[in-house]
């Protein structure tokens, strides 16, 4: 199929396809095309430019997108989209006084989802997350990285990669799978964390990646859940089977985290709600993509990432949802975006750079999404009319996406 889409007012994160990331003062740039054309071809993009130069090309369908914008699709680096039921009384119990760490520490928070999830069936469990992903596709996000963690059990965490594998099937866009075993200790371990440890990676991680179910391993490297050492080692055990780590650090504490991970060559740190000078510096010259995740800390209200500071070092930052249950029930992208421009203080260029061609290196697919570049997949959005990309952001809550394409063909 060749379509050809014209009189699109901008024509947003137009690159070379070369461009794997964009760090620092390079954040503020959002190369764009006023008045421009695109043309795809099956499911890449094939050309663009501008309307007065607009080429004769043997087409299919001609689209006219007047007054409407065009940008790359959403990359949600970091999700826990497979997930059983909900937690809302959990939220209540917090509107009430109780803190995240207090809800933890009575069986709550992730056991309490690990506990639902145990008694969910698989085909359950896939019902509820495939309307879930549906959701999260319609409001723009175009690749998606999904967790496991809330299985705790070999067969728990088996069953939700399991259904992750299957969402990569069914569905046309990428999904990169992360295997996070050690993402709280389970009651019946209570006091053994080594013992729970010793399990995930000899009985559990062998069966991962026996199946192929994970391109990653991640841990929650956090005070009251897993330490620098616990880190050291089920990093080095996942590197045996070819896993890249992508973990969870200082969302409350700075431990030590941001440097395990950088010691492991981590792909991202995600979370960094609590960042000291030190953790900014040591990701200077690394490879590793530090991620933010402003629906935690509004859901939490937790510090935001500090971005600025981050950007200033003159490193890259990408954002994703974080969406799970208990600290981030939304897998909105573009709320996402609104609340890094209005809580970490980003442009709507830095914000959009962090969430497509930032946020597709942290889950290795800068080479193929990301951007609107020159045989990149045809992954993007088109917004309702509006005056202008900013508005995406400020417009916070409402939804300015009139449709998707997802290699090359509208999800609507
Ligand atoms: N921090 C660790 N894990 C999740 C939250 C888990 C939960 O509360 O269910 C997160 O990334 O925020
Ligand atoms: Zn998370």
């Amino acid at each position: 199929m060749r379509l050809l889409f014209i009189n699109i007012r901008e024509l947003i994160q137009v690159r070379d396809a070369s461009v794997e990331k964009v760090s620092g003062l390079e954040m503020k740039k959002l190369p764009k095309i006023p008045n421009a054309w695109l043309f795809i071809e099956d499911d890449k993009i094939s050309d663009f430019g501008k309307m007065e130069d607009l080429p004769e090309i043997q087409v299919d369908q001609t689209i006219d997108l007047s007054g409407k914008i065009v940008l790359p699709s959403w990359c949600d680096s970091h999700t826990h989209l497979v997930y059983a039921g909900n937690r809302e009384q959990e939220f209540v119990d917090r509107i009430n006084g109780l803190t995240y760490e207090e809800i933890a520490n009575r069986g709550g928070g992730i056991l309490n989802s690990a506990k639902t999830l145990n008694e969910t069936s698989e085909e359950e469990l896939y019902k509820q997350s495939a309307s879930r992903l549906e959701e999260v596709i319609k409001l723009g996000t175009g690749a998606i990285e999904i967790k496991s963690g809330y299985g705790l059990t070999k067969e728990g965490e088996l069953k939700i990669l399991r259904v992750i594998k299957k969402l990569k099937e069914n569905y046309n866009l990428p999904v990169k799978a992360t295997f996070l075993g050690a993402h709280a200790l389970p009651s019946e371990y209570k006091n053994r964390k080594e013992e729970y440890l010793t399990m995930v990676i000899e009985e559990i991680l062998p069966a991962v990646a026996k199946e192929d179910l994970a391109e990653y391993i991640d841990i929650f490297c956090e005070k009251g859940y897993f330490s620098i050492e616990d880190t050291d080692r089920l990093l080095e055990a996942g590197k045996k089977y070819g896993l890249q780590p992508k973990i969870h650090v200082n969302q409350f504490n700075s431990i030590g985290g941001v440097q395990a991970g950088i010691a492991h060559k981590a792909l991202s740190v995600d979370h960094l709600e609590v960042m000291t000078p030190e953790d900014i510096k040591s990701l200077i010259g690394t490879q590793t993509m530090p991620v933010a995740l402003p629906g935690c800390s509004l859901f939490l209200s937790i510090p935001y990432t500090p971005a600025r500071a981050i950007m200033e070092a003159g490193l890259p930052l990408a954002l994703a949802t974080d969406f799970n249950p208990g600290s981030s029930p939304s897998g909105n992208m573009n709320l996402v975006v609104s609340l890094a421009c209005i809580k970490m203080k980003m442009t709507p260029e830095e914000a959009i750079n962090a969430a497509t061609i930032n946020a597709a290196y942290a889950m290795d697919l800068s080479k193929t999404h990301g951007s609107i570049s020159r045989g990149k997949k045809a992954n993007f959005i088109i917004t309702k009319k509006i005056p202008s990309y900013a508005y995406l952001p400020y417009s916070f809550g409402s939804n300015a996406i009139e449709d998707v394409y997802i290699n090359g063909k509208s999800v609507n």
